[in-house]
Order: C-alpha cells, then sequence, then structure tokens
C-alpha cells in the first residue's frame, strides 16, 4: 500500500531533513510518527503526499512511484489520500458543510450525491447538529472534526495527520483519537504525526520514530521512546 525505500530528502540551504528511510504500511494499519521538532515528521508526509520528492530513494504509494509519478497523476494520487493538519485549514467563509461539500464538487461528483454524502460525513465525525455553523463559531475540535469530515470525503485509503491533536486540549485530543481509531476501525489507514508521547504509550501501536531525519525505531518499544525524550531535555 504504502512503501519508502532508502528515501532522502535534502533542502538546499538547511541540508538532509529526512536520511535513508525504509519503512513500509499496511493496508488498514494504524501508525505513528515521533519527534522532536525538526525531526523530519512534515517532511515525511509532504514525500506521501508528492507534494515533495525525494532526493534519493523511491517511495510507492498506491500504484504510484516517485521515480515516474506524472505531474498529471498527482491530482489523482491525492484524491485517494485523506490529509488533516494541525490548524485545521478550513474555508473560513464556508460553513461546515461546505467546507466538506467543496471536497467532492473538486472532484465533478454528481450535484445529487453531495448533500447526502457530506450530511452521512458530518454524522461520522459527531458534528451533524454544527452543519451551518461557520469555523469561527465552532471550537478547536470541533473544527478539526470539520476538517477530518473533509479529508474522509473522497473515501481514501490512507488519512495522513500532521499532529492533528496539536492546538487541542487534553479532552478534545483524546476525543480526536477516538474518532480516528473509529475511522481506521472502519478500514482507513492511519498514519498521525504526534508529539504525544503518553498517547502512543497508552494505545500500544506500531511507531517511528525520526530523530534528526533518521529513523531510530519502528515499534512498539515505549520504554526506549521514553527514554529518548528524556535524554533530549
Ligand atoms: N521547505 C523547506 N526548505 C528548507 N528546509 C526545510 C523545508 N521544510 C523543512 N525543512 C527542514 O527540514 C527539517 C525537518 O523539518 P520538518 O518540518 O519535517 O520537521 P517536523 O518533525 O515536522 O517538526 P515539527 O514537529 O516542529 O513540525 C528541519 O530542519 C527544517 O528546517
Amino acid at each position: 500500500m504504502l512503501r519508502l525505500t532508502n528515501v532522502s530528502k535534502e533542502y538546499p540551504r538547511s541540508g538532509a531533513a529526512l536520511r535513508d528511510i525504509s519503512f513500509e504500511m499496511r493496508k488498514g494499519e494504524f501508525v505513528f510518527l515521533v519527534g522532536h521538532s525538526g525531526a523530519g515528521k512534515s517532511t515525511l508526509l509532504k514525500l506521501l503526499s508528492m507534494a515533495e520528492r525525494p532526493t534519493t530513494g523511491e517511495l510507492r504509494i498506491s500504484g504510484f512511484s516517485s521515480l515516474s509519478i506524472k505531474q498529471r497523476e498527482i491530482p489523482i494520487l491525492r484524491r485517494r489520500l485523506g490529509i488533516v493538519f494541525q490548524d485545521f485549514r478550513l474555508l473560513p467563509d464556508r460553513t461546515a458543510e461546505q467546507n466538506v461539500a467543496f471536497a467532492l464538487e473538486v472532484t465533478g461528483a454528481p450535484h445529487a450525491q453531495i448533500r447526502p454524502k457530506v450530511a452521512r460525513l458530518l454524522t461520522q465525525v459527531g458534528l451533524a447538529s454544527k452543519a451551518t455553523a461557520f469555523p469561527h463559531e465552532l471550537s478547536g475540535g470541533e473544527q478539526q472534526r470539520v476538517a477530518i469530515a473533509r479529508a474522509l470525503a473522497n473515501d481514501p485509503f490512507v488519512l495522513l495527520a500532521d499532529e492533528p491533536t496539536g492546538n487541542l486540549d487534553d479532552r478534545a485530543t483524546h476525543a480526536i483519537f477516538l474518532l480516528l481509531r473509529e475511522i481506521n476501525a472502519q478500514g482507513t489507514a492511519v498514519l498521525m504525526a504526534t508529539h504525544d508521547v503518553a498517547m502512543i504509550q497508552r494505545s500500544n501501536l506500531r511507531f517511528l520514530e525520526l530523530d534528526h531525519g533518521e529513523l531510530v525505531h519502528d515499534g512498539t518499544d515505549v520504554a526506549r521512546l521514553l527514554a529518548d525524550m528524556r535524554g533530549r531535555r
């Protein structure tokens, strides 16, 4: 479904953001991506959506390879991915339902299908009662739910979430994490970047740990992660 083979990414002025990264993610998996600030988490997610290309190595995702994908194929790939950001990135002048509908409109989905699908998605994320609210009328957690509904609009096989709980308090963080687990239980793979070691500890799920652009752990060894994080303080 998704595989990186010896992927490195260098930026002209800041040097190597990722060094020789190899891992695989299977269909329907839930995987955390963890590491200190600047470790390369966002860069890795940008490579997965082909917003950036590796400097060396190969990334394969949903049948496309970073070595051969054509510019015109990138929108096709993106429609198969759901992307969620820390800062929600909703359109401020559109309601919750219009934000979700927009993701379907741009793909040319038939009008008759859009309304019921948007209603279904907002129900799935627990926001049916706020369909006509504008982003500024919603809490951070609610805005992130709208963003997740929008990310799910085109039935992605994987959700790439870049610190989706980074702007939320503990309660909203927990609720968003439970929602992502529910979405995962229904078959969508999730790759979630986070700084939240306690969340990883509680969940006992696979995590990828980046340190200065290197993949230093791929597994479930939380004791090691805690020691690493303490060591860096
Ligand atoms: N567009 C860019 N141009 C140059 N350097 C970049 C660019 N994007 C990221 N970098 C560099 O790559 C490294 C990794 O950054 P990245 O944003 O991937 O880290 P991160 O783990 O997501 O950090 P954070 O947790 O703070 O979001 C950093 O040294 C950063 O300065």
